[in-house]
This record gives structure tokens, C-alpha cells and sequence, in this order.
């Protein structure tokens, strides 16, 4: 494995019934990096962000994460592993979910605590502190620990669920869709708080997205899938170059023109 790499993906199957979603899909994140990962809808983004947590099990293949083999035990046994061993990999990530995913009826304090309160042997004074730091870390209003998911805004959704993605102060943050639904005011401000983010944590981010925009203000490299795999990796700059009918078609697209960062402009 390379010594940069954080998360290994090799010759990676995926299939639902005869549908073939992955076949020998290779992938490297490296140590500190933002990926973008795009593709069509249904080429497998959101799968293959599903295998490497844990929550789709591969037909084939192998996914190293942080130095250690995560599908080598059947599902039931890690789950076992992981007991409350803050040490244990799937407690070195956390994720993000396109819809935030919170717990409808805890409070959004009380959605942080919940990973904390399930791996950490901490009291609830201090599980209660290192909540509300996560909750001011993205960027809400303390007063936003007290609501319910019900009670808040799209965008301030999605920052609690980032929050509760932050809660074991993870190394690697999975993220889906981030900015999807959003405002494009909204969904700019996201972007420079994912980069806030990741520089001053030095997290390493898996990012699925659509949304050029968000390629271009937070991702050092992208992945593209195609063809069941990974067609192609490389900065927004290689994109640009790559000779391939959809990529051509994503990168060089109305959308992308307009997602393009303005050069030599007075
Ligand atoms: N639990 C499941 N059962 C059956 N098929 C599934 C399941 N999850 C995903 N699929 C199929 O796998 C394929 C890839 O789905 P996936 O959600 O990863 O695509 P995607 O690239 O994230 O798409 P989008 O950009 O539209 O979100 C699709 O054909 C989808 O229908």
C-alpha cells in the first residue's frame, strides 16, 4: 500500500441481483486530501462510499482504511470489535449523510452526543462541552443544541449532521452530497466551511457530489466513476484534459463554464 494512502479500494464488486454496480474498482485517497468523487446517477458514487464505511457489503474485493483490512470479518463480528474501543477504524472516520440523517426526535445536541455517548467512556458534562464545541465548529448558533431537526433550516441541517459526523473527531470525513439542496449561497458557504474544516483538523475528505461549484472550491483531486469503475483520477486541471466523452461533456459543459473561476478579470 502506499504509505500516503488512506483508504485502498482494490478490485472492488458490487452487484444488486444481476445489476452490476462495481466491477474491479480501484482506488487511492491520499493522507490529507479532498476527493471528489462524481460520476452519472447510479454509476455507484453513493455505493462505494457505502462499502468503505461498512454499510454495503462487497461482493468482491478488498478496502483498506487507516492500515487496517475493514472487510476481512463478516459484519456482525466487527461490530462486536468496535465495542467501546475508541481506537477501533470505524471509529477514526465519520459521515455525513445527503439528508443529514439525524435523529428526529433528539435534540441536535443530543444527535452529537449519540456516537460519544455510544464509543466514549466520558461523563455527560464533559460529552455535553465537547458537543456544543462541535455544534459552534460548523458554524451554528449555540442556541441551535436545543432544537430539534424539525426546527431547522435545510442548511443548518446539514451542519448538524456535520457536527455529529465530527463528534469522535474523526481522521477521514465521508460526505454525501453535501451541498445538495441548498442555496448557492448556502451551498458556497458549506464549501468554505468543508475546507475550514479540513485544514484546520487535517482531515482527509471523501466527498460524493454533483456540484461543480464544489469541486472547484474544496477538492484536490477527483475520481471519476465510469464503466462500473474508476475511469479516471486527477486535479480539476487533468479533468480538463481527459478525452472521454462524459468527462469531456461534465468538465467542459454549460454548467462547468459557468463553474469555472474567473482568470484576468479587472
Ligand atoms: N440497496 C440497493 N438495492 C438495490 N439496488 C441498489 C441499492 N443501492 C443502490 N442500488 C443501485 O446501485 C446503483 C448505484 O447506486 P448509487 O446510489 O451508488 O448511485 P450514485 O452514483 O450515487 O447516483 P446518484 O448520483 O443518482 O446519487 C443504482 O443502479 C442503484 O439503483
Amino acid at each position: 500500500m502506499d504509505e500516503s494512502s488512506v483508504i485502498t479500494v482494490r478490485n472492488l464488486t458490487n452487484r444488486f441481483g444481476k445489476t452490476l454496480v462495481h466491477q474491479g474498482l480501484d482506488l487511492d485517497v491520499l493522507r490529507g486530501e479532498v476527493l471528489g468523487v462524481v460520476g452519472a446517477s447510479g454509476s455507484g458514487k453513493s455505493v462505494l462510499l457505502r462499502s468503505i464505511v461498512g454499510l454495503q457489503r462487497p461482493a468482491a474485493g478488498q478496502i483498506t482504511v487507516l492500515g487496517t483490512e475493514v472487510l476481512t470479518d463478516p459484519p456482525t463480528d466487527r461490530e462486536e470489535d468496535r465495542g467501546d474501543d475508541p481506537d477501533a477504524v470505524q471509529n477514526r472516520w465519520g459521515v455525513m449523510f445527503q439528508d443529514g440523517a439525524l435523529f428526529s426526535s433528539l435534540t441536535v445536541r443530543e444527535n452529537v452526543e449519540a456516537p460519544m455517548r455510544e464509543k466514549l467512556g466520558i461523563d455527560a458534562a464533559t460529552r455535553t462541552a465537547l458537543a456544543d464545541l462541535r455544534i459552534a465548529m460548523v458554524g451554528l448558533p449555540a442556541t441551535a443544541g436545543d432544537l430539534y431537526p424539525s426546527e431547522l433550516s435545510g442548511g443548518m441541517r446539514k451542519r448538524a449532521g456535520l457536527a455529529r459526523a465530527l463528534a469522535l473527531d474523526p481522521e477521514i470525513l465521508f460526505l454525501d452530497e453535501p451541498t445538495a439542496g441548498l442555496d448557492p449561497i448556502s451551498a458556497s458557504e458549506f464549501d468554505n466551511l468543508i475546507v475550514a474544516l479540513q485544514k484546520a483538523l487535517g482531515l482527509t475528505v471523501f466527498l460524493v457530489t454533483h456540484d461543480l461549484d464544489t469541486l472547484h472550491a474544496t477538492c484536490d483531486r477527483i475520481a471519476v466513476l465510469s464503466g462500473k469503475k474508476v475511469l479516471v483520477t486527477g486535479t480539476m486541471a487533468e479533468m480538463l484534459t481527459v478525452d472521454d466523452p462524459w468527462v469531456h461533456a461534465y468538465f467542459h459543459g454549460p454548467r462547468a463554464h459557468a463553474a469555472q473561476p474567473t482568470q484576468g478579470t479587472a
